[in-house]
């Protein structure tokens, strides 16, 4: 039996503490993430440097002594490497040159010609899986298809991900194309970083709720239920986690329709619904708001341990319902990890 608890979890084994971890536990909330950062230079560089990428995803497991280290990367690396132009603005988040036409699909590299740019990623899986603590797991992880199309239709982060769904209505044949190449080229980024020492992976599909009706079955449950087919073909034992976000009713059967071994929830939907409608399937990650971490206080602790008395009669791991934010406090962060673990 797997010894780390958050294999186990994944395993689906009921375990008396959830293990925990957080999305974007290296960020902007840490002083020592912001001090790497400066050493970097900017966010793209800290990520393709691997000492210093390395570096920062240990800085939350030192802090908290979380269950599992996230790689420290970004999804949007992806599409740089089939030839995108990205760039990230201060205060406002990424731009990428857009892909919207055949002609400019036609630029694009393919699924072979990703690990040039991606070698250094690689690289700090290398080095994470050798200095990680024993108990601490290691996850990897990219975009799912879906949300990577938005932004290099886009060429930003948008509201309603309109120019996707413009394309997917005006070119259909353009956009199927996007998904497809994203969906061949995750496969490779994901078994490199698992033949470099990642121990699970996750899918990130933040835009999953906008896809409605045969469009979430066509471009969110199809993708990744591909990319963990192929997956597991070529490494049988890897635990897959896949976040659908905002799928809401979409959540339901989320697992069988994939072959996910976990589903991570984000905090639009209670937990008392996504225990009775999702985790009787399986292992469930999430959910508590993000807002907490700002906030703190009684009400921190109070919705911490309602999270966790809503998931535990099941496969639970402890975690926020989206990424932390750049304006929360570090003292509430342990402050959750010590209502988890200490009651
Ligand atoms: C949509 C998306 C992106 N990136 C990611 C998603 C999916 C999850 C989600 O919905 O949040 C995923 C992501 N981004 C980052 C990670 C690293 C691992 C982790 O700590 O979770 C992961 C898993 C680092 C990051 N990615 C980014 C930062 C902040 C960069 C900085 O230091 O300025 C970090 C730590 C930047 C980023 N990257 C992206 C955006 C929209 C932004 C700008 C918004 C922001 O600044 O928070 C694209």
């Amino acid at each position: 039996m797997a010894e780390k608890t958050i294999l186990r979890a994944l395993n689906g084994e009921v375990l008396p503490t959830p293990p925990v971890w957080m999305m974007r536990q290296a960020g902007r909330y840490l002083p020592e993430y912001r001090a790497t950062r400066a050493q970097a230079g900017d966010f793209l560089s800290l990520c393709y440097n691997p000492e210093l990428a390395a570096e920062v995803t240990l800085q939350p497991i030192r802090r908290y002594g979380f269950d599992a280290a996230i790689l420290f990367a970004d999804i949007l690396l992806l599409p740089q490497a089939l030839g995108a132009d990205l760039w990230f603005v201060t205060g406002e988040g990424p731009r990428l040159s857009t892909t919207t036409t055949p002609a400019d699909f036609a630029k694009l590299k393919t699924k072979d010609d990703i690990h040039d740019t991606l070698g250094p990623i690689y690289e700090t899986v290398g080095i994470l899986s050798r200095e990680l603590p024993s108990e601490t797991t290691l996850i990897g992880f990219a975009g799912a298809p879906w949300t990577v199309a938005t932004y290099m239709i886009a060429g930003q982060g948008t509201k309603d991900q309109g120019p996707a769904h413009a394309l997917k209505s005006q070119d259909r044949e353009t956009f199927c194309k996007i998904i497809d190449l994203l969906t061949e080229s995750t496969i490779e980024y994901l078994s490199k970083q698992v033949e470099a020492g990642a121990e699970v992976v996750k899918l990130f599909d933040s835009w999953a709720g906008s896809l409605k009706g045969d469009d979430f079955h066509d471009f969110a449950v199809e993708p990744t239920r591909k990319i963990i087919a192929e997956l597991k073909a070529r490494f049988p034992q890897l635990p897959v986690i896949a976040f659908p976000r905002e799928a809401g009713e979409g959540y339901i059967g989320f697992h069988e329709k994939t072959g996910a071994d976990c589903v991570a929830l984000d905090n639009s939907i209670t937990p008392e619904w996504g225990a009775a409608n999702v985790q009787i399937a399986g292992c469930v990650q999430g959910n508590l708001a993000p807002g907490h971490m700002v906030t703190g206080g009684q009400a921190l602790v109070d919705e911490t341990r309602h999270v966790v008395e809503a998931f535990k009669n099941g496969p639970h791991i402890f975690n926020l319902g989206h990424g932390i934010t750049p304006d929360a406090d570090p003292e509430n962060v342990a402050l959750m990890v010590e209502t988890i673990r200490g009651g």
